[in-house]
């Protein structure tokens, strides 16, 4: 019998530490203690550069291509600290916000050889935490010591580095009746992933027969859109149009994903909304951000329909990867129904973009 929290309840606990500014260990052959870049105090990187050793920040081949930094592991850029670093200097490479206003010194100088694989975990790991992907790491002597001495989560990295490729199961929490103005034969159905990250949901309207393919929306959150009417993006007339087309003929299941901003977080959506104020587009500010085009995995989308009896469905989108990533796990689209809804002046060029850049159908 253990009451020591797994892997993944580990993992919960270590996002939670980084977004609070707390270090986490990751414990291999080689152990390193890690800080978000976001949340970084200036103490606790004063704390760090006193430990000695060479201290880098990890960030994403995506970041390292704005800032003209040597992504030797790849897909990620180990930029060694200057000796008389200071929490700005972290947050200037971290944060693309004044990338234009105060161009970024360099040269960098970037670690190369030995094993990033520690630094790719911890990007990882800052990312499913919604911040910045960037992170100060440093090698540590006696990892599991370091961690017992100073109450630190310790990670297991050879546990923990598959741990976070893997999505989490979802079950079901609750459903209850939601009459809607689309529809009054709603239901709402909540699903809970057992790794302690955010609930998704799915709207039923009326009760599809589970043998034929269904009319699905696969919505992912846009607080701005759905809820504020942001002219920015078409998310709210999509929402709308599409439980609309349900009740209309009766039966539908709209799920809503909780994935804000594309997977990278309304803060961060915020920080690219910006970045598309000083000329860049939605691609390019993801990507200034390390951010790829689109963080979002649709499976989850997959598994709540297996899990509700659904294996085929008529999918509401303009987004091919959707219908790709459906059909790859498991779930047959019969149709593409367009939904071409919510174009304005202030979000055509952004609707553009994603067809020109992200093979959206108009
Ligand atoms: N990162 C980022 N996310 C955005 C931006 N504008 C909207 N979003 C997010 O993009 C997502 C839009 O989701 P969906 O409506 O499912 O979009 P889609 O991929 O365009 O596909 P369909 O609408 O099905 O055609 C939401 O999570 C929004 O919060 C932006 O400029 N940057
Ligand atoms: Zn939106």
């Amino acid at each position: 019998m253990s009451f020591a929290p797994d892997i993944t309840e580990q993992l919960a606990r270590a996002r939670a530490d980084l977004r609070m500014g707390v270090p986490v260990v990751f414990a291999g052959p080689s152990g390193v203690l890690v800080l978000a870049a976001e949340t970084l105090a200036p103490q606790r990187l004063a704390d760090v550069l006193a430990l000695g050793g060479t201290p880098v920040l990890a960030i994403t081949a995506r970041r390292a291509t704005t800032l003209k930094a040597r992504a030797y592991d790849g897909d990620l850029a180990r930029v060694i600290l200057p000796e008389d670093a200071t929490p700005a200097w972290v947050h200037s490479i971290a944060n693309p916000a004044d990338d234009l206003r105060a161009p970024l010194k360099g040269p960098f100088n970037c670690a190369r050889g030995g094993n990033a694989d520690a630094h790719r975990a911890a990007l990882r790991l800052t990312k499913s935490a919604r911040l910045l992907p960037a992170a100060l790491v440093l090698d540590l002597p006696d990892a599991r010591g370091f961690a017992a001495t100073h109450g630190l989560t310790c990670l297991d990295l050879a546990t923990a580095a598959p741990a976070l490729e893997e999505r989490s199961p979802l079950y079901p929490v609750v459903n209850a009746r939601l009459p809607m103005e689309a529809s009054e034969a709603g239901r709402l159905h909540v699903f809970r992933p057992e790794d302690g990250g955010e609930e998704h949901y799915a709207i039923e309207i009326g009760r599809p027969d589970r043998s034929k393919p269904v009319l699905t929306r696969l919505h992912s959150a846009c607080f701005t859109g759905d809820l504020m009417g942001s002219l920015k993006c078409d998310c709210g007339p999509q929402l709308h149009a599409a439980l609309a087309q349900m009740g209309a003929e009766g039966h539908g299941v709209l799920l809503y994903l909780n994935q804000e901003g594309r997977g990278i977080g309304l803060a961060n959506k915020m920080r690219a909304y910006s970045l598309q104020d000083q000329g860049f587009d939605t691609v390019e500010a993801n990507h200034r951000l390390g951010f790829e085009d689109d963080e979002r995995d649709f499976r989850l989308g997959s598994d709540i329909l297996k899990s509700m009896g659904f294996s085929a469905v008529r999918l509401l989108t303009n987004n091919p990867r959707k219908v790709e990533m459906m059909q790859a796990s498991g779930i047959d689209v019969t149709e593409r129904v367009p939904l071409a809804v919510g174009e304005n002046r202030h979000n055509s060029a952004y609707l553009a973009t994603k067809a020109a850049k992200s093979g959206h159908l108009l």
